[in-house]
């Protein structure tokens, strides 16, 4: 394991140098993988195995429009593409990678089939630290380990076949075979991330939550919309409203942001500019922490996985959430988005 520096505090990374692809295959190689759901993170991680050379089955709902998906992605009903309870029963490894409220409704059906030394993966903390709301408590002699992308699904595949990577982090719930720490890091490498960050189920989840109902979700629309409706209430036009909230952002100084920092961004900007933002910026972290605070405190309460549980186990949730997402779509400063989208110069 390397012992890395963040900014001055030291943790350990597993990396592809002392965990390459070969010695995941190897650790790998008398394994069945079976990739339960084909949701985002199903295909993503499920392809991405394949591509590697691993030994990897998908399990699914027949009769469902991800099942059609996963077909279309050259999974053999029969070979490699089985229903859900088929492929658990195949697995030596179960990748649970139901939606974490889809995880709950199925979890009677799959604990059948985790019997002595298989290891049941999860790509999220959800389902272990809430045990108490989603009952999910596996048996004791099997191995549970998590690998979470930090990222997309889709962005997970992406970067694989461009040649790149998403990191991410790792953790160890239950180590029944002496063998968990392996498994984990051969099927984190296999995934296709590049380094891995140790953590655990309650740490990964914590955390997540918090990123994506904060900054990088529920944060940057709230911002967004607070910004757009001023400058529209001052009697700026939509597109220039939308360009000074949005477009401007993601298409010029969040890319300066990722490629160097915050600083670097700064610096390429104005010193008009910088003055203010440096300026600005402290007014803007006091005025959001009591909200960050409240955030971090409904997700160590559980309160945010009971909303979410509750909402998500609705047989009508994926309309409900369409819906919303519909509402966003229809807002006017995401109407003018689609319109200045369309306007990117091209060459
Ligand atoms: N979406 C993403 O890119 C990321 C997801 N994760 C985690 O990965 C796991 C999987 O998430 P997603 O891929 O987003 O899930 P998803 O919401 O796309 O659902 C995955 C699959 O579960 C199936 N499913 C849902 N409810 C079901 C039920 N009651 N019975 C049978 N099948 C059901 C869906 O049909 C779908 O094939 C979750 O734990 C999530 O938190 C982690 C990192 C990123
Ligand atoms: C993509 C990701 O890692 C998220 C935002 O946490 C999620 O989809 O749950
Ligand atoms: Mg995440
Ligand atoms: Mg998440």
């Amino acid at each position: 394991m390397a012992v890395i520096n963040f900014g001055g505090v030291e943790e350990n990374v597993v990396t592809r140098e002392e965990f390459p692809l070969a010695k995941a295959r190897e650790v790998l190689k008398n394994e069945t993988i079976a990739i339960i759901g084909y949701g985002v993170q199903g295909p993503g991680q499920a392809l991405n195995l394949r591509d590697n050379g691993f030994n990897v089955i998908v399990g699914q709902r027949k009769n469902s429009k991800t099942w059609d998906k996963a077909v279309a992605d050259g999974w053999v009903e029969g070979k490699t593409l089985f229903d859900i309870e088929e492929a658990c029963a195949k697995g030596t490894i179960i990748q649970y990678l139901l939606s974490d409220a889809g995880q709950i409704a199925l979890w009677d059906t799959v604990k059948k089939y985790l019997t002595a030394g298989k290891a049941l993966y999860f790509s999220h903390g959800f389902g272990i630290t809430f045990k108490e709301q989603t009952g999910i408590i596996p048996p004791a002699d099997i191995d549970v380990i998590l690998i979470a992308p930090k990222g997309s699904g889709t962005s997970l595949r992406r970067l694989f076949l461009a040649g790149e990577g998403l990191n991410s982090s790792y953790a160890i719930y239950q180590d029944a075979t002496g063998r968990a720490k392996e498994r984990v890091h051969a099927l984190g490498i296999g995934v296709g991330s590049g380094y891995l960050f140790e953590t655990t189920f309650q740490k990964e989840v914590y955390s997540d939550l918090t990123g994506e109902r904060g900054t990088l979700m529920g944060a940057i629309e709230g911002i967004f919309e607070a910004q757009y409706a001023l400058l529209r209430e001052k009697g700026h036009s939509p597109s220039e409203a939308f360009n000074e909230t949005v477009e401007e952002f993601t298409q010029s100084l969040i890319k300066l942001v990722a490629e160097n920092g915050m600083d670097w961004m700064y610096a390429n900007c104005s010193t008009t500019a910088q003055r203010g933002a440096l300026d600005w910026r402290h007014k803007f972290r006091e005025a959001t922490a009591p909200v960050f605070r409240e955030l971090y405190e409904s997700v160590a309460s559980g309160k945010e996985a009971e909303i979410t549980i509750k909402a998500n186990s609705q047989p009508d949730y994926r309309e409900k959430l369409e819906k919303e997402l519909a509402d966003l779509r229809n807002s006017e400063m995401w109407q003018t988005g689609r319109v200045v989208r369309s306007l990117r110069p091209k060459s």
